[in-house]
């Protein structure tokens, strides 16, 4: 299986703080790892790297075999690198399907005043462009909603046009932080079923995520961090079983569901 995402001896500072310290793994085409650890462990850190918010102190990251740290963030989107953000990025004051719209934008370089002609059935382009966000919008249980505005939507519905937008730049991996955060129990369950149906249109997907319900069902590798180092890897029944993960990680997460 080809190797999407390499991640080697990275190493990121902040001042005095190491958020990742040679943390080294990969990600290959048509997997879904998840990231986990204990709050500041250094998983956004390592997202924010591999986005190209910021580049590493040390090591490097390559994306089909090209190296990507140091690009800026607008030369790797193209590259097929999308995210989605804990703290939500859409566009409050515009419309769930314009939303999508402009994550095809990113992709497609519609101008964004063809996006508002698009609404208007200007252009053959333009409709298609329109038709494939409504198919992107029924793909994530959202037609309905196509012409709400985005700051009406509820959590789940904001993190379900998150994930759409992000989906719709046709990324060849998708990181998604945090995409369960709030969610109730059937939300959770929805989210779990979408990620794996994403996947199965030939996404790969990177997860940081605190639900380990939702890790372990979906994920075929994990990548543990703590204290900005990886102190385990492995497929979720390893890491189950895996002592130093239940003491730093696990075990206090388990305790907190109980309480
Ligand atoms: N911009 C920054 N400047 C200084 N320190 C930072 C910065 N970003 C992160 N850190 C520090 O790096 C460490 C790792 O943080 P990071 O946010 O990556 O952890 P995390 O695993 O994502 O945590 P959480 O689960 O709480 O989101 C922490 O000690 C944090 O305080």
């Amino acid at each position: 299986m080809m190797t999407l995402l390499q991640v080697e001896s990275i190493t990121k500072r902040f001042g005095g703080v190491v958020a990742n310290s040679e943390v080294s793994f990969s990600v290959d085409e048509g997997q879904i790892v998840g990231l986990i650890g204990p709050n500041g462990a250094g998983k956004s850190t390592m997202f924010n790297m591999i986005s190209s918010i910021f580049p590493p102190t040390e090591g490097s990251i390559l994306f089909c075999g090209k190296k990507i740290d140091l690009l800026p963030s607008y030369k790797v989107a193209p590259l097929g690198i999308s995210r989605t953000f804990q703290n939500l990025q859409v566009f409050k004051n515009m419309t769930v399907i314009e939303n999508v719209m402009v994550g095809q934008h990113m992709r497609t370089k519609q101008n964004l005043s063809g996006v508002t002609s698009m609404l208007l059935g200007i252009t053959r382009k333009e409709r298609k462009v329109y038709e494939e966000a409504m198919d992107i919008l029924r793909f994530f249980n959202l037609e309905s909603l196509y012409d709400q505005k985005a700051s009406s939507l509820s959590l789940g519905k904001l993190r379900l046009l998150e994930f759409a937008r992000a989906y719709a730049t046709e990324p060849k991996l998708l990181l998604l932080d945090e995409i369960a955060a709030g969610l109730n129990h059937s939300e959770t369950s929805e989210m779990s079923e979408l990620i794996k149906r994403v996947r199965e249109s030939g996404v790969t997907i990177l997860v940081v995520e605190h639900d380990m319900d939702l890790v372990m069902s979906i994920c075929d590798k994990l990548v543990v961090l703590d204290q900005g180092m990886k102190i385990a890897e492995g497929t979720p029944k390893e890491i189950q079983a895996n002592e130093a993960v239940i003491a730093a990680y696990l075990g206090a997460e388990i305790e907190e569901e109980v309480v």
